[in-house]
């Protein structure tokens, strides 16, 4: 995967459609939320996410953000249910995040900026692969969830008390037997709409589910996130904040709420 891309002045989002056209294409993501143009839609089926511990294998710095991989050689992680049929398998979870409290998420709700937002990435095992299915207007599933400045939140403390241990680019450690599932809020109420990966390649693969309730993070929490570096190990010191792409156009697409 072409590592040229990046968020800085040079090689950020603005600069992606050079190597990646696709950014300026009919379904890119994310987009801004406008609830009042979000209508209930009573199809909408609920969310069942039902994932196992012991698929989480470890924890990587890419040098965009973190990601926890997991096992998907079977059906133990998954996502079935919400808009989507048939079930796709969880792949990774990571974050986005900024420079200050003020922004970093990269969905936004009425304008509203988080500080964080995380992505659990799923894909569609009617195909063969997680490569395969992200080539597909129906391969991937990403249930975002917002971050929202308040108390210190122990779930997500396990994920960053391992970050220390992969500070830099292409550091990656075990990380066995985490449970995203005490990442999420006690509402599974969710906005949808069809869009595409927020990072090159950008492919238009993808359902998202935003979800409506944030989940807490201090702001100690938030300065672990910005201790990462994009950098690798003996290279100029990058700190890895603003890895988020700002919103893109609708372009017509139409976003439903799963809740009145
Ligand atoms: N932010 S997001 O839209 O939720 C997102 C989802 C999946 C992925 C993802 O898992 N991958 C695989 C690892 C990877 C590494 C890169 O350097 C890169 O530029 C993109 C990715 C994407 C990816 C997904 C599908 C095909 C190729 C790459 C990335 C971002
Ligand atoms: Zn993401």
């Amino acid at each position: 995967m072409s590592h040229g891309w990046g968020y800085g002045p040079t090689n950020g989002p603005e600069k992606w459609c050079d190597g990646f056209p696709i950014a300026n294409g009919p379904r890119q993501s994310p987009i801004d939320v406008v609830p009042g143009q979000a209508p209930h839609d009573p199809a909408l089926k609920p969310l069942k996410l039902k994932y196992d511990p012991a698929t989480s294998q470890s924890i990587l710095n890419n040098g965009h953000s973190f990601q926890v991989d997991f096992l998907d050689e079977a059906d133990k992680s998954t996502l079935t249910g919400g808009p989507i049929s048939g079930t796709y398998r969880l792949r990774q979870f990571h974050f986005h995040w900024g420079a200050s409290d003020d922004r970093g998420s990269e969905h936004t709700v009425a304008g509203t900026k988080f500080p964080c937002e995380l992505h659990l990435v799923h894909w569609n095992t009617k195909y063969p692969s997680f490569g395969d299915a992200a080539g597909q207007p129906d391969g991937l599933a990403v249930v975002g969830v917002f971050l929202k400045i308040g108390s210190a939140n122990p779930s997500l403390q396990k994920i960053l008390d391992a970050v220390e241990s992969i500070k830099f680019k292409g550091k990656q450690t075990t990380f066995a037997g985490f449970d995203p599932k005490i990442l999420l809020p006690p509402s599974l109420d969710y906005w949808t709409y069809d869009g595409s990966l927020t990072t090159p390649p950008l492919l238009e693969s993808v359902t998202w589910i935003v979800l409506r309730q944030p989940i807490s993070v201090s702001p100690a929490q938030m300065a672990q996130f910005r201790s990462l570096m994009f950098s690798g190990e003996g290279e100029a010191a990058c700190c890895m904040q603003d890895n988020y792409r700002p919103p893109q156009p609708l372009k017509g697409r139409k976003v439903r709420a799963s809740f009145k």
